[in-house]
């Protein structure tokens, strides 16, 4: 998903939330066909800046309020002299209320309102106005097969404030959903928007808050915040006399025989993100390339847990379980990490472990599973993850007394408080090997410097799809290594100020 500029909220709200919020509108005295307009006008603007020469416009309506808003985008399009049709997808007498009113202000206008049929021909922008907030379970019939049907069209597609079928909670396609290249999404953000399935249906979002007074949305608790740069902590500066003593040791543990380079990428990313002292306990056949590519980080064959506890008192933060594999020697070495007191980053094999009980992690610390690895620690299918990413993030950080950083994309950070963040940022080409290896090392690192466990978790993915972002742009085949040397750069930029 794409948005045209970074000044959307922050908050994200719940359906429910959104529809109490709607109410509480109309309770403090904005009639709620008052809304609609407002809703109207601002989804007509949007059409029209986006396709202003189409000319033609079709709405799918269905029979809830978000039907009205179609209605009502269908009259104003008509009085701009396009050509209008609005298919109902039932009867348009089941309409209540508003959305009643909004078909008799539409047919009073001289739009044309048909009943959908699957041999209609689509044109101009379709205007998906079947489902909003309302939707509840799976898309009934004739409903799917209208989706089908706008999917199918290969003609522009604008939803009305959630693409149809898609869950305002979970982001999840309940059943069909439509996919719109542009949603113009009303009153409050809806982090269904931003999870899930969801990312590839939204396409360009837009927000409008219909004016929406700022006591009563101030008022409405979010389930989640969005991930923005001025709700981040800044990486802290350092001074004139720092020494790399000050600015945090961390080790990571990783590299069985035939998976080195995942450690060795966790390494270098923290490296590159500027903690003071990396190190690097793994296996002895790996030594010679981490040296030779990585010469400032201070490697070591760790045979042995023995090894790794005479390490420990000079350890601020570990992070452990790149490529680090499930065997005996891993098993030996974890269990060393998992009682020192430093700050501790979990990812891939640890994570594993820790699904099969063979360890237990400290409460405080980061693990950051990729959706295969939560599901293990759930102990639920992946789709079933996926199905509700925001639960399962809060539910391993619950079940742990962790942050949870759930990778993938649309990237969420729980705490066992009930705080949500949800990243909006990043690209597909981040879809590749190694790259949550370099957003352990990039966390690891953070705390290194000095933020909270909390603080890196955000920080750290917010920077780690801003460098994916960044460099989209040179096309598929990012290798993660080039990641660090973006991070490194976006990291100055957020450089705490000298005093
Ligand atoms: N005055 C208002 O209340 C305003 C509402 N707004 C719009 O209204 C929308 C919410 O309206 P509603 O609450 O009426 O809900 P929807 O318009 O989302 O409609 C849901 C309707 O679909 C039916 N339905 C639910 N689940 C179904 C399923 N699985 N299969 C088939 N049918 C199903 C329900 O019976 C319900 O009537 C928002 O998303 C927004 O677009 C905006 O116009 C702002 C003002
Ligand atoms: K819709």
């Amino acid at each position: 998903m794409r948005h045209s500029s970074d000044d959307l909220p922050t908050a994200l709200y719940s359906g429910a939330q959104v529809r109490a919020l709607d109410a509480r509108l109309i309770a403090a005295g904005t009639p709620g066909f008052e809304l609609m307009q407002r809703a109207a006008h601002a989804i007509w603007r949007a059409l029209r800046r986006r396709w202003p020469d189409a000319g033609a416009v079709t709405v799918l309506a269905g029979h809830g309020n978000n039907a009205g808003d179609g209605y009502l985008v269908a009259t104003l399009a008509l009085r701009a002299g396009w050509k209008v049709r609005v298919l109902a997808v039932i009867e348009p007498q089941c309409l209540q209320d508003d959305a009643a009113l909004a078909r008799d202000e539409a047919l009073a206008a001289g739009v044309e309102v048909l009943a959908w049929q699957k041999t209609h021909a689509p044109q101009g922008v379709l205007v998906d106005a079947l489902f909003g907030t309302g939707l509840s379970g799976a898309v009934r019939e004739p409903y799917a097969a209208a989706i089908e049907w706008i999917n199918g069209s290969g003609s522009p597609v604008l939803a009305v404030d959630i693409p149809s079928g898609i869950s305002a909670d979970t982001g999840e396609a309940l059943g069909a959903a439509v996919k719109a290249q542009l949603t113009v999404t009303l009153i409050g953000l809806k982090i269904g928007l931003f999870v899930g399935q969801a990312l590839d249906h939204v396409g360009t979002l837009l927000f409008d808050d219909l004016q929406a007074e700022p006591a009563i949305v101030a008022d409405q608790q979010p389930v989640a915040q969005r991930l923005a740069g001025h709700l981040l902590p800044r990486v802290p500066v350092r001074q004139p006399t720092a020494h790399k003593g000050q600015l945090g040791h961390v080790l990571v543990v990783g590299g069985d025989h035939g998976t080195g380079g995942a450690a060795l990428l966790s390494a270098q990313s923290a490296l590159r993100s500027g903690a003071g002292m990396v190190s690097l306990a793994t296996r002895a056949e790996h030594l010679a390339a981490a040296q030779t590519r990585l010469p400032e980080v201070m490697s070591l064959a760790a045979a042995s847990a023995n090894q790794l506890h005479e390490l420990a008192g000079k350890v601020s933060v570990w992070v452990v379980g790149p490529g680090l594999g499930q065997g005996a020697w891993a098993r030996s070495l974890l269990s060393v990490v998992s009682i020192s007191s430093s700050a501790q980053v979990w990812d891939a094999d640890a994570l594993n472990l820790l699904a099969a009980g063979a360890v237990n992690i400290a409460p405080g610390q980061v693990i950051t599973p990729h959706p295969g690895e939560a599901a293990r620690l759930l102990g639920i299918s992946t789709r079933e993850l996926q199905a509700d990413r925001p639960a399962a993030a809060r539910a391993l950080a619950q079940r742990y007394q962790v942050i949870c950083v759930l990778k993938g994309a649309g990237t969420l950070v729980a705490d066992p408080h009930g705080r949500l963040l949800v990243c909006d940022r990043g690209d597909p080409v981040m879809a590749g090997a190694g790259l949550g290896d370099v957003l352990a090392g990039l966390i690891g690192a953070l705390i290194a410097q000095g933020c909270t466990p909390w603080q890196a978790a955000g920080l750290g993915v917010w920077v780690h799809a801003g460098a994916g972002e960044y460099l989209a742009a040179k096309g598929n085949g990012l290798a993660a290594g080039d990641l660090c040397d973006a991070i490194r750069h976006l990291l100055q930029e957020r450089a705490a100020c000298p005093k």
